[in-house]
């Protein structure tokens, strides 16, 4: 797999890696033959060379029964090194099971695991090997499973750090709308993507490992005689230091090779590692798109999506904040509704919510969220699974996090069918191709068992739209679609999408900070500001009839296509107030021009005229004249800033 390839390259680029390498090896061959070579030598007891000090005959020299103790530090290595390999293996194992296990028990049974976790970490490993020691009883299996088992917290503690850094990533936020249980996203998403940080940890530990076994052997709790390991030379070795001091310095030194090589080895791993997660990611500005064809939405039908008075709070230190404020909207079969807003106005989380994808701490309640009918707080887990999974298909901003890295194309897409329709792998795989070659994935028979870093950023947001139609989407959640994909391709992922809802009549739900692409790809606009919709409005009337003073100031600082470059951006003065710090009044009073001591004072209600057009505003614009919106360029926001600052 590439990600390997790529580790391997960084540590045999570097001298240090080479060396670690080559340590390693030399480890590894001694643990295979010395024992063939030089077992009967170490074996051998000779009572006329009792106890000698260092000769070319023996260079380490003698023990008390007159053995090589060269031959025997050789020899010590197979043992050695396999008891810490077992051990780690127990310690990966176990820890892996104890991190991954809150992920998959009920809650109830998360806590007690995570806290014993907590604990047992701040033990110190050493103290901890002495205790399993001593319940597991003196002997080599014993000292297996001590140092195994005192191994496990901190691999458990590094596999729930590692889990919670992928749960955060689009492709399990895919995984879960496509309705794949937890315990499956645990074995097929979690685990591969952790997998190189735990062995390179695994690598470094075989080192600590080692010593613990030394430690233990040295203090008569770990190998047995007639067996022995470099702890058990070191011990013997060290009760003649007087008389022989080579023979505690041959163990001691094989330890320190030995630990050294699979320390340095892990520890450039983790670099090669490190270095290339450490690698930017390019992120092309958002342009304007052409408009799609669009069918008009079906009156008298059940909305696809009902969202009636929606909130969305997160806990913080400082209180509860309630970054979606009352959002209440309906989305029919075959609408493309925008959703449009500077960054934090709560366009996200809104749809996030709608696809049940809210973690707790964070809570979503409404009047109603209905989904094609079912409620969706209020229907059990299993059910709002399986009708999320085969009705509602999320596009997520970035195409690179939007897949497993570590598996195919086609399985993922596969997956996504399997999960829900009673077909066999290779019908799942073959809908996979085929749906390939509707959004236009060229040699999609082939592509499909290439990995996602082996498409390009377009043709992988093409394949995400392809994995939301593996199933029937009665709505498609495109969040910020494009914003990562250069002009070309931003241009042929709208057209695909709304090729997609003219064939299939399903609805989007595009989100975009970029106010024209939403009015030329969608029917209808919501602009949020401040986790409230301020203004919805048909796209065909937002450059004639938009009435609030943030959606006309939304229109007047999209970038002019025939404007001078050389020109300073426009831009709308002044910050949205953060969830946790919202004014009294109208949250955009700040940065309105039309503002009145009424706005101030009280928020203005979201109220619709005879049309359906619905405005949040005191005092909404009218007509069709130009409007003074508070406009200003880059260049005057920056020296406004650096004022904010001074002052
Ligand atoms: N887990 C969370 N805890 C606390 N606040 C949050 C959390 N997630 C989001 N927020 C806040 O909610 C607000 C709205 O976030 P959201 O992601 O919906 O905005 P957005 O309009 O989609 O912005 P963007 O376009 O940048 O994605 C932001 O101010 C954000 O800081």
């Amino acid at each position: 797999m590439m990600s390997a390839r790529t580790a391997w390259s960084g540590i045999v680029r570097s001298p240090l890696g080479i060396t670690a390498l080559a340590l390693v090896l030399l480890v590894t061959l001694t643990a295979i033959f010395a024992p063939i070579v030089w077992g009967a030598q170490a074996e051998q007891v000779n009572p006329t060379e009792i106890t000698q000090g260092p000769s070319a005959a023996h260079l380490l020299g003698t023990d008390t029964l007159g053995r090589d103790v060269l031959a025997r530090v050789l020899v010590a290595t197979r043992l050695s090194v396999v008891l810490a390999v077992i051990a780690v293996m127990i310690g990966v194992v176990a820890g892996t099971l104890l991190g991954t296990a809150p992920s998959v028990l009920p809650r109830w049974l998360r806590r007690p695991i995570v806290g014993f976790v907590n604990i047992a970490v701040a033990f110190p490993g050493l103290l901890l090997a002495l205790f399993f020691a001593v319940i597991f009883g003196v002997g080599s299996t014993g000292a297996v499973l001590a140092i195994g088992f005192a191994m496990a917290p901190q691999f458990a503690r590094l596999t729930q750090t590692l889990s919670a850094a992928i749960a955060g990533r689009d492709f399990i936020d895919a995984a879960r709308v496509a309705g794949v249980s937890r315990f499956r996203i645990l074995i097929r998403h979690i685990l591969p993507n952790i997998g190189e940080p735990l062995i390179v940890n695994a690598t470094v530990s075989a080192g600590s490992a080692l010593l613990a076994f030394a430690g233990l052997s040295f203090l008569g709790l770990g190998v047995q005689v007639p067996e022995y390991d470099w702890g058990r030379l070191l011990g013997e070795g060290l009760n003649r230091i007087y008389l022989n001091p080579a023979a505690a310095l041959g163990p001691a030194v094989a330890v320190v090779i030995a630990g050294l090589a699979f320390n340095l080895l892990g520890e450039t791993a983790a670099a090669a590692l490190g270095g290339r997660s450490a690698r930017r990611r390019h992120r092309l500005p958002a342009i304007v798109r052409p408009r799609a064809a669009q069918p008009a939405p079906v009156d008298g039908e059940e909305p696809v999506l009902l969202v009636d008075d929606l909130r969305v709070s997160f806990p913080t230190p400082r209180g509860w904040v309630t970054p979606v404020r009352g959002v209440s909207f309906t989305v029919a079969r075959g609408e493309a509704i925008g959703v449009v807003g500077e960054s934090g106005s709560g366009k996200s989380l809104t749809a996030l919510a709608a696809a049940r994808l809210i973690e707790r701490p964070g809570h979503v309640d409404a009047a109603r969220l209905d989904f094609c009918g079912t409620p969706l707080l209020t229907t059990s887990d299993r059910a709002v699974r399986s009708l999320l999974g085969t009705s509602l298909a999320m596009v997520f901003q970035d195409p690179m996090t939007s897949f497993n890295p570590t598996r195919r194309i086609g399985s993922q897409l596969a997956e996504a069918a399997s999960e829900h329709q009673d077909i066999t792998r290779k019908q799942a795989m073959d809908r996979a191709i085929e749906r390939l070659q509707s959004v236009r994935v060229p040699a999609a028979a082939r592509r499909a068992h290439q990995y996602p870093h082996e498409f390009s950023g377009g043709m992988r947001q093409r394949a995400m739209i392809a994995m939301g139609l593996m199933n029937h989407p009665r709505l498609i959640i495109a969040d910020e679609p494009t914003t990562a994909l250069d002009v070309t391709v931003q241009r042929q992922v709208l057209q695909l999408l709304a090729g997609v809802r003219r064939d299939t009549d399903a609805a989007i739900l595009l989100i975009s900070h970029d106010i024209a692409v939403v009015a030329q790809t969608c029917d209808r606009v919501l602009v949020m500001y401040a986790g409230r919709i301020v203004e919805d409005l048909p796209a065909a009337n937002l450059h004639t009839d938009a009435r609030h003073p943030y959606t006309r100031a939304l229109l007047e600082v999209v970038p002019e296509l025939d404007a001078d470059r050389d020109e300073p951006l426009k831009v709308i003065p002044g910050r949205p107030p953060a969830p946790g710090a919202l004014p009294t009044g109208c949250a955009f009073a700040a940065r309105c021009p039309l503002a009145t001591d009424l706005c101030r004072e009280s928020d203005p209600e979201l109220l619709a005229d005879e049309a359906g057009h619905r405005v949040a505003c005191w005092h909404p614009v009218t007509g069709e004249a130009e409007v003074a919106v508070a406009v200003a360029t880059t260049a005057d926001e920056a020296a406004a800033d650096d004022e904010r600052v001074l002052r």
